[in-house]
């Protein structure tokens, strides 16, 4: 709802009331409509203020709206009266001014927005566009490129940017409410001919089809296959290039296709469970609103390689005294100078001061023996971790929790070496540390809850989608990875080349294929835990043994191209070629050709025509299948889990809503007929056989994707 004041006497005061973000759902519409023809027709009254309670001025649309029959007033009528008003209408910003909320603003003839204000039309992250006018007026107001920057990324920007921009007219550090009245009060009378933004003239520039050209390519190649950057781009041409009224027909039709395509919805079902990942839950019934986290203000990090940088960066990011600890002084060394680089180009790139001064670097582990939490990130080796962690019991002051970013190792035995395992978590960030959004939290039998909301909240803090996960090998993201990579080995046993594998998985949407993928990430990773883990055997052993490892089908390619020294893009030579080691373009390989001809030839293999839409199904039903394993054996809670890790940290196209979300989308009987189909063809590949959960699911009927949890406690309560 919204509620109606009258301040100063001649000010009509409308406070927008719907917490926590004061989203505009129906009973806000129709409160503004309301409230702003009561001040309209009050002849008291000579200015009106519109801003919001508790803060926030508006988060825009009410997402759960969406998908439902829409009631109240519509949102594009409703602010046009607002601009054609004759009395000035003042918005005061404060907290977020985002997609309605903006386009609210925008209808206004004036904008005050505190200085810590955000303001942003974020619609192309929920698969649609600015179509309260948005997409017309930004443009019309602040120029084509910026609108258009603004638009297609729907990034968040601060009052100083957008005062900068020209969106608000005055940036505040004091009450914005009582700023906003004073200014209403000084521009009562004055006419309003210039400050209607939909009457404004769009700027054209003079190289508008070259500039709309450059950023349509940017926006199909930055989020391939995604309909609502195209879109938006398409609504802003149509203000550059149409009358308002024509522009607003367009930017109306454009959105009736985003608003009822699957992208939208699957866009908007990741926002929602990015937020109900928060709300997690153990199996021993401990969950978010029970466990309090405990306070975190200074940490250490042991280990100061690859991950153990970018993760001591992340945290001194967001604010917390570091001790990063590396016992090789040559490593420490290197490391000093790559994380003081890290943290100068992210504080050029955000704006703010390097937060240098939050990390002190030390070769002995004493210097961890005052921080409230340690992260340690030394070598992938059980005993040295064992004995890491018997070091830190003995340093660390008591109660200090204790968590590994292992990326395989089994966190209960590391957690049962130490004498309080309860103050042991997994915390697996993803590489590079600093710059990646995802934190897997896992949790053991006797992890406290207190520990796990420690790591949560201290994940949430760094800007991390954080989610909580059991132990297993591989936890959940890595677990499913294994069976989309044996698939893609298989797959090139078959007669699929590398590129044709790559071309059907970033037509889907991935940013880069699997092949390329292993490439960036190094070849030799895997090949190590292979080798450790008795798969991987030296040699070209040939017959259908040598394809066989425990009794099951096994791929050595990807041992054999390591073998050859070939670990991808850092020696210049992986699945492609590259133009020195480092280089990132990738490149089709002769010689990658003619060795998978002559491994077929040695298997007796024959190739045979693979196409894209088996490549798919191969790739992302097992992989699904395995995400469906994980629910049934409750490493995750539930399906929001898996698609949340699988969006923020895999690359998954987001428009396409993760992995389990997707499954529901094709349809879990189609799911489980290509499964059972492969299966059949490839008796061999156990992971392929569909497992129970997916069956029990379509057995009852496939129901939507939030009623999966359900079905997997009755399952558990037959077993
Ligand atoms: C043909 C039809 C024509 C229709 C034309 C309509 C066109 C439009 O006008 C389209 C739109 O506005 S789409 C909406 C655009 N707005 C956004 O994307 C902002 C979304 N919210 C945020 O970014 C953060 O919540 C924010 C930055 C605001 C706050 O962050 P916090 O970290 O402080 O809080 P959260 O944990 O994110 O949120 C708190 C609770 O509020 C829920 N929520 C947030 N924004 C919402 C929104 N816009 N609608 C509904 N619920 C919303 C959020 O889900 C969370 O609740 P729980 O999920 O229960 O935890
Ligand atoms: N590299 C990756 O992409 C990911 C790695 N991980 C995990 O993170 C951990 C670290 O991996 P990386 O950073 O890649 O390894 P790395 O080899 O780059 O760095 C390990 C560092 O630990 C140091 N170190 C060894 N023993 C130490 C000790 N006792 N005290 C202090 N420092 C010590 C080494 O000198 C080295 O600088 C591993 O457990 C790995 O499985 C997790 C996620 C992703």
């Amino acid at each position: 709802m919204a509620q109606y004041t009258r301040v100063s006497g001649v000010v009509g005061l409308i406070t927008l009331q719907n917490p926590p973000v004061n989203a505009l759902s129906a009973v806000v519409r129709q409160g503004i409509v309301d409230k702003v023809e009561t001040a309209l027709s009050d002849p008291k009254v000579k200015s009106v203020v519109i801003c919001g309670q508790n803060g926030n001025f508006c988060g825009g649309a009410d997402i759960k709206e969406f998908g439902t029959k829409m009631f109240g007033p519509p949102l594009i009528p409703m602010i046009h009266s607002i601009e054609a008003a004759n009395k000035p209408v003042v918005a005061a910003i404060e907290g977020s001014a985002l997609g309605g909320g903006l386009e609210l603003a925008l209808g206004c003839h004036y904008r005050i927005a505190h200085s810590k204000a955000r303001l942003g039309l974020p619609e192309v992250t929920l698969g649609l566009l600015p179509a309260a006018g948005g997409s017309q007026r930004l443009p019309r107001l602040i120029g084509v490129p910026a609108a258009l920057n603004l638009i297609t990324t729907g990034r968040h920007v601060t009052a100083a940017e957008a005062l900068q921009l020209g969106i608000v007219d005055q940036v505040t550090d004091h009450n914005t409410v009582d700023a906003a009245v004073k200014f209403a009060l000084s521009v009562a009378g004055r006419s309003l001919d210039a400050r209607r933004i939909s009457t404004y003239p769009c700027p054209r520039p003079s190289d508008l089809d070259a500039l709309f050209e450059e950023v349509m390519q940017k926006v199909r190649q930055s989020a391939r296959g995604a309909i609502a950057p195209v879109a938006c781009v398409q609504a802003v041409r149509a203000a550059a290039t149409l009358p308002y009224t024509q522009g607003m027909e367009r930017e109306k039709e454009l959105m009736a296709t985003l608003f009822t395509s699957g992208q939208a919805r699957a866009m908007q079902y990741i926002f929602f469970a990015q937020r109900a990942v928060g709300r997690w839950r153990m199996p021993s019934g401990a969950s978010w609103d029970t466990s309090k986290p405990r306070p975190v203000t200074k940490a250490a990090v042991i280990g100061l390689g690859t991950m153990g940088r970018g993760i001591a960066v992340a945290l001194a990011r967001a604010g917390l005294s570091v001790v990063a600890v590396e016992t090789q002084e040559k490593q420490l060394l290197e490391a000093k100078q790559a994380m003081s680089s890290m943290l100068e180009r992210g504080a050029k790139r955000r704006g703010g001061v390097p937060a240098l001064g939050l990390i002190s670097y030390s070769q002995s582990i004493q210097a961890a023996a005052d921080v409230d939490l340690v992260i340690e990130a030394v070598f992938e080796d059980m005993a040295l971790k064992i004995e890491v962690f018997k070091q830190l019991t003995a340093v660390c002051k008591p109660g200090t929790l204790l968590c590994t970013n292992t990326s395989g190792l089994d966190v209960d035995q590391l957690a049962s070496e130490t004498p309080n395992p309860e103050l042991v978590v997994g915390m697996h960030f993803f590489a590079p540390a600093h710059v990646m959004n995802l934190l897997e939290v896992v949790y053991g039998p006797r992890s406290s809850p207190q520990a796990v909301a420690t790591a949560m909240q201290l994940g949430k803090k760094m800007g991390k989608a954080s989610v909580a996960v059991g132990n297993c090998s591989g936890f959940v993201g890595n677990r499913m990875l294994k069976l989309y990579l044996e698939q893609a080995s298989f797959l090139l046993e078959e007669g699929a080349t590398p590129e044709l594998v790559d071309r059907a998985l970033e037509e889907f949407g991935f940013p880069m294929g699997v092949f390329r993928m292993s490439d960036l990430s190094g070849l030799d990773v895997g090949w190590r835990v292979r080798k450790a883990a008795g798969l991987a055997e030296p040699g070209e052993a040939s017959g259908p043994s040598a394809r066989i490892r425990k009794g099951y089908r096994y791929s050595p390619i990807g041992d054999l191209v390591c073998e050859q020294g070939r670990f991808g893009q850092k020696t210049g030579r992986g699945w492609y070629q590259y133009e020195k080691p480092g280089s990132r373009v990738a490149r089709s390989d002769p010689w990658m050709h003619s060795f998978l001809e002559q491994y077929r030839a040695r298997h007796g293999l024959v190739a045979r025509s693979i196409d894209h839409q088996e490549v798919l199904e191969r790739c992302l039903y097992s992989l699904i299948n395995e995400g469906f394993r994980i629910l049934e054996d409750g490493i995750a809670a539930g399906p929001e889990d898996i698609d949340v890790i699988y969006v923020f940290g895999y690359g998954w196209p987001r428009h396409r809503g993760g992995p389990m979300f997707y499954a529901s989308m094709v349809g879990l009987a189609k799911v489980l007929e290509r499964l059972e189909h492969y299966h059949q063809a490839h008796p061999d590949v156990p992971n392929l056989q569909p497992c129970s959960l997916l069956r029990r699911l379509v057995a009852s009927g496939s129901p939507p994707v939030h009623m999966w949890r359900e079905v997997r406690k009755k399952l558990h309560s037959q077993l």
